[in-house]
């Protein structure tokens, strides 16, 4: 493939170029996708490959006043009081849309966890260059209480469910760099067993 400076080949599909230019956006603004335009991504994402399609996960979009409610239940589980906990309890509200992403293993005889967990996972970086494919600022995080138990019952989740995280989505403000400065080399972490 013949290439350009950015190292996208110049005939690259519109699929390799929203793949090799998605980035992250930590800063968004106030404005989100409606229900009707994340269902429309989802249903895309969720066409990932899946052992036995056996679907182990779904997603939680948190919108206005649940961001704060995740927020509490954050300061609450990191045990925190006073600014400390104001602080955290913030957190939530850098983004107007929040997406819950939820690993939900099947019992399954074939597909091990881990290959469920990949599908979960799957389905969360697919939407995520989507969401970013459609114009909008996207950054997945974590923190050390994604796994809590206060926040786990604040999602409502069920046994066995669990966390892998939130895509915090917004849009993307009008200085924010539009292009990926970060290029992969390849040669690094791909080999070859003939
Ligand atoms: C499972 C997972 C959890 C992450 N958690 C955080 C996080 O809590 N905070 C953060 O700043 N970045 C987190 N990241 C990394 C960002 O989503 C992002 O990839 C990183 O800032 C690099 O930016 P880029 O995606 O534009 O290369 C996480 C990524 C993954 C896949």
């Amino acid at each position: 493939m013949a290439r350009t400076n950015s190292s996208i080949p110049k005939d690259a599909s519109p699929a390799y170029k929203a793949v090799a230019t998605r980035r992250s956006h930590s800063k968004v603004t106030d404005r989100a996708p409606d229900a009707r335009e994340l269902e429309s991504l989802v249903a895309a994402a969720g066409r990932v490959a899946d052992h036995g399609s056996l679907h182990p996960w779904r997603l939680i979009a948190l919108r206005g006043d649940a961001r704060s409610r995740l927020g509490v239940a954050l300061a609450k589980a990191a045990k925190l009081k006073g600014s400390d906990a104001a602080s955290l309890a913030a957190k939530p509200l850098r983004a107007p849309l929040l997406v819950a992403v939820v690993f939900r293993p099947e019992k399954s005889q074939k597909v091990a966890d881990w290959e469920q967990e990949a599908v979960a996972s799957g389905v969360a970086h697919m939407l995520s260059l989507l969401l970013h494919d459609a114009g909008w600022g996207v950054i997945w995080r974590t923190g050390p209480y994604t796994r809590a138990k206060k926040v786990a019952k604040m999602h409502g989740l069920q046994k066995g469910e669990k966390l892998l995280g939130w895509l915090y989505v917004g849009g993307i403000p009008a200085r924010s760099g539009s292009s990926h400065t970060k290029t992969v080399r390849a040669d690094k972490y791909l080999t070859t067993l003939d």
